[in-house]
């Protein structure tokens, strides 16, 4: 099927730029991102690129040279189901919060109320792409949904998960390692296909059957996070031991079957997607009854959350057992570089250990507002939002979150925290005056030598 027109379900950080890089490739295709949240489609129309929901380095520019010519942004759903040939969904699917499964299973219900929709509205032939990340299986559930409706339509599922990472989604787009369509349909997976090969080789892009797909997203999560989880099991050995993890992952690194990348140890890794698709992962596999499997998955995320809590702790110990009335300052919220999300962030759960123990944070961010930070804290629930807001605020500059501080914790790797006045925010500091480095990102020599008492994760 030649497809003219597109339309995506989840107006969010994979579906707009996801889209606004197939409409820049696809001059010829009309594409329409939908979402019931009228701020964030508001947001998208907004003239001035610069209030784009979305942080991406690259994303302004795509959508100023497509917004409008083939890519639209809208809240009207159906209108745009019913005249796409094609329909990706992709929204949101965190984990369950209430029920069973609640705290491991994937939250389904943004995609089942998609599937209703579209089984309500369409009135002609569909292709139906599951680019939200799902359990394996779930094709399954869309295709039951759909092919209940009483009518003749016909509607075929593709599998096309996403693998950008967000602050480099616009680079991974353009230049993705692969793109994975799962399907039965020959002809619907080469119409997805086709769209993609505007750009992207056909070598490079694979085909597989709908439960690979389904299946290979979540695996390449849970491989991505392990090598995380392992490099930092080794920082906390490296500390004991005088042996150095950046030396470490040089080392291993250059093995080309162990690779170099994704070797970095951090405070833990963040973001939306790791931890859920992890426990999701666990989930299936208990699901199964494979408990040596779940279990060995399971280690992951208990290792990162033990990084985090161990570089609290650490902090913690090192001023002296208490941090009761003392100045924190984060430098960093966002869970990494060069993205506005926070979500799952280190840094959340760092600082709410640490106001367990009564500490002052202030936190600059260059690119997450106050009102977020507030809002990231108040949804784990740990003490009253008044309480959160008297003792953690975020500061317009970072020197304003240093003055006076007692410590530094750097939680998100931000290249500008590197070519800050060191000096000055030393002397700006009380003494003793300690950096906690959660990202490896400062010189440890060039800072003992301003004066400061340096530590970072397994040095
Ligand atoms: N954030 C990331 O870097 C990546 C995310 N993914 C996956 O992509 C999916 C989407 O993730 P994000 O874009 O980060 O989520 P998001 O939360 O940024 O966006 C999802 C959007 O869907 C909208 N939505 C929910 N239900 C709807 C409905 N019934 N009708 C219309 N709109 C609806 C929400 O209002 C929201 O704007 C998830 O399954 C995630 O696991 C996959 C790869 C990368
Ligand atoms: O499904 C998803 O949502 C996406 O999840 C990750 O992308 P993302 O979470 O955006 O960002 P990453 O670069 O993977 O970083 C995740 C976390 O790990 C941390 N990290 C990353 C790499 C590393 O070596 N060390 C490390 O601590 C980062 O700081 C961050 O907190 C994957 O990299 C994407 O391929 C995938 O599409």
């Amino acid at each position: 099927m030649k497809v003219t027109k597109i339309c995506c379900i989840g107006a969010g950080y994979v579906g707009g730029p996801t889209m606004a890089v197939i409409a820049k490739k696809n001059p010829n295709i009309k594409v329409t991102i939908v979402d019931i949240n009228q701020a964030r489609i508001d947001a998208w129309n907004d003239s001035d690129v610069s209030k784009l929901p979305i942080y991406e380095p690259g994303l302004a520019d795509i959508v100023e040279e497509t917004r409008g010519k083939n890519l639209f942004f809208s809240t009207e759903i159906d209108k745009a189901i019913d005249e796409s040939e094609m329909i990706f969904i992709s929204v949101n699917t965190p984990t369950k919060t209430y029920g069973k499964g609640k705290g491991m299973a994937a939250d389904l219900k943004y995609v089942e109320l998609c599937a209703r929709n579209i089984a309500e509205v369409a009135k002609t032939d569909k292709i139906v792409v599951e680019k939200s990340t799902l359990p394996v299986r779930t094709a399954q559930a869309i295709k039951s949904i759909l092919d209940n409706t009483g009518s003749d339509v016909n509607f075929e599922i593709l599998s096309n998960p996403e693998f950008l990472a967000e602050g480099t989604a616009i680079q991974d787009l353009l230049n993705p390692d692969r793109v994975l369509i799962g399907g039965e349909s020959e002809d619907a997976i080469e119409s997805l296909a086709s769209i993609y090969g505007s750009w992207v080789s056909q070598a490079q892009i694979l085909r597989t059957n709908v439960w690979s797909s389904e299946l290979s997203k979540l695996t390449a999560n849970a491989f991505l996070a392990q090598r995380i989880s392992s490099i930092n099991a080794i920082s906390e050995l490296c500390e004991k031991t005088e042996a150095n993890v950046n030396e470490v992952a040089k080392a291993i690194g250059m093995d080309s079957r162990i690779g170099s990348k994704f070797l970095k140890s951090s405070v833990g890794f963040g973001g939306s997607c790791f931890q859920k698709d992890i426990l999701n992962l666990v989930y299936i596999a208990r699901s199964y009854n494979l408990q040596a499997v779940a279990d060995y998955w399971e280690q992951v995320i208990i290792l990162n959350d033990h990084q985090k809590r161990r570089f609290a702790d650490n902090l913690i110990s090192t001023l002296y057992n208490t941090v009761s009335g003392k100045k924190i300052g984060f430098l960093g919220w966002a869970f990494k570089k060069d993205t506005n999300d926070t979500r799952e962030s280190a840094a959340i759960y760092v600082a709410d250990h640490l106001l367990n123990e009564q500490a002052n944070i202030a936190v600059y961010d260059p690119k997450v507002s106050n009102e977020k930070m507030q809002s990231d804290l108040n949804y784990l629930n740990t003490r009253a939002e008044d309480e959160n807001s008297k003792l953690m605020h975020a500061t317009e500059s970072p020197y304003d979150a240093l003055k006076d501080a007692h410590a530094v914790a750097i939680m998100t790797e931000w290249d500008e925290f590197k070519t800050y006045d060191w000096k000055r925010i030393y002397t700006e500091m009380k003494k003793p005056a300690f950096i906690f480095d959660g990202r490896n990102i400062l010189n440890k020599s060039e800072m003992e030598k301003i004066g400061f008492e340096y530590s970072s994760i397994g040095q």
